[in-house]
């Protein structure tokens, strides 16, 4: 179990673009977040940033106690073996089984052959990764290709995948964007039962906000890279929700903080 503290970061591409501006909270071992924002708001640079695949311009993130900004080398690879990503394109290895598919999250980054995989594999592996098809109930379509498989199915495997790696975070990025309702929804009860019954900490952006609201136990908002809602759903106003998103357009326009003045207030 790990928790997360993100102290004050900021993040400032080389172009100029301040995607975060001194966004801190924490989140403790086991709890989760569904973090909200209109396109460009710096949602996903944050989740880059939790993972240490973007380094924050300034301040600093602990996951577990360990400080992964100036984490590098082996203690970075061991600390992100523990951060699950889940992302909304799902890049699952099409000519592979999604048995080989959540396989190789355990291995195919280290052994890069990706065909000898299942002759190398251990059995406690391959055992692993037949419960992790399970618990996404997809073990029935284990020898399937993935790409004979649906959007849904494939999200389920690539959920499967994340698992493999024995994660005790997971951030997810738009996992149910690219499906219809009714799969978006079952790949989120996976993915909420899943991380409860772990003991996972979870961070995932949604836009669709009534799934927000049915999930999300805490919610964090950013404008304009800036955190303007931090708070526990039932405290957050369905006319917070609306303000953040009707202040969208003007947002992407002139990259001011026009929400600044709206949900500024919703901190637990
Ligand atoms: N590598 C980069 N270089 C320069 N600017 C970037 C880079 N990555 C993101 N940005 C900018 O940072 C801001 C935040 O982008 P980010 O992708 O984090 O937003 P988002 O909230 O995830 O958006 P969406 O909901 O559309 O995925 C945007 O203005 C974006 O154009």
């Amino acid at each position: 179990m790990r928790d997360i503290r993100v102290h004050d970061i900021s993040k400032v591409f080389p172009n100029g673009t301040r995607a975060l501006d001194k966004v801190g909270f924490e989140l403790g071992a086991g709890e989760s977040a569904v973090l909200l924002g209109h396109n460009g708001s710096g949602k996903s640079t944050l989740l880059r940033c939790l993972n240490a695949l973007e380094r924050p311009t300034a301040g600093r993130v602990e996951v577990g106690g360990i400080n992964l900004t100036s984490a590098r080398g082996a203690s970075l690879r061991m600390l992100r073996r523990d951060i699950g990503v889940v992302f909304q394109r799902i890049n699952l290895v099409p000519n592979l089984s999604a048995f080989q598919n959540v396989l190789f999250g355990a291995m195919g980054r280290q052994r890069g052959l990706l065909g000898s995989l299942s002759i190398t594999a251990s059995a406690e592996d391959r055992a692993f990764a037949m419960h992790c098809l399970e618990r996404v109930s997809m073990a029935h379509l284990a020898s399937q290709r993935a790409d004979t498989l649906s959007g849904g199915q494939q999200q389920r495997v690539a959920i499967a995948r994340t698992l493999m790696q024995r994660p005790s975070v997971i951030l997810a990025d738009e996992p149910i964007a690219a499906l219809d309702p009714k799969a978006g929804q079952r790949v989120m009860e996976l993915l909420w039962s899943v991380a409860r019954d772990e003991g996972m900490t979870v961070i995932c952006t949604l836009h669709n906000l009534s799934v927000a609201r049915i999930y999300g136990e805490r919610f964090i908002a950013l404008v304009s890279g800036r955190k303007v809602i931090d708070a526990p759903a039932a405290k957050v106003s369905d006319a917070d929700l609306k303000a953040l998103y009707a202040d969208a357009d003007t947002a992407e326009d002139d990259g001011d903080a026009p929400g600044l003045s709206m949900p500024q207030a919703v901190n637990a």
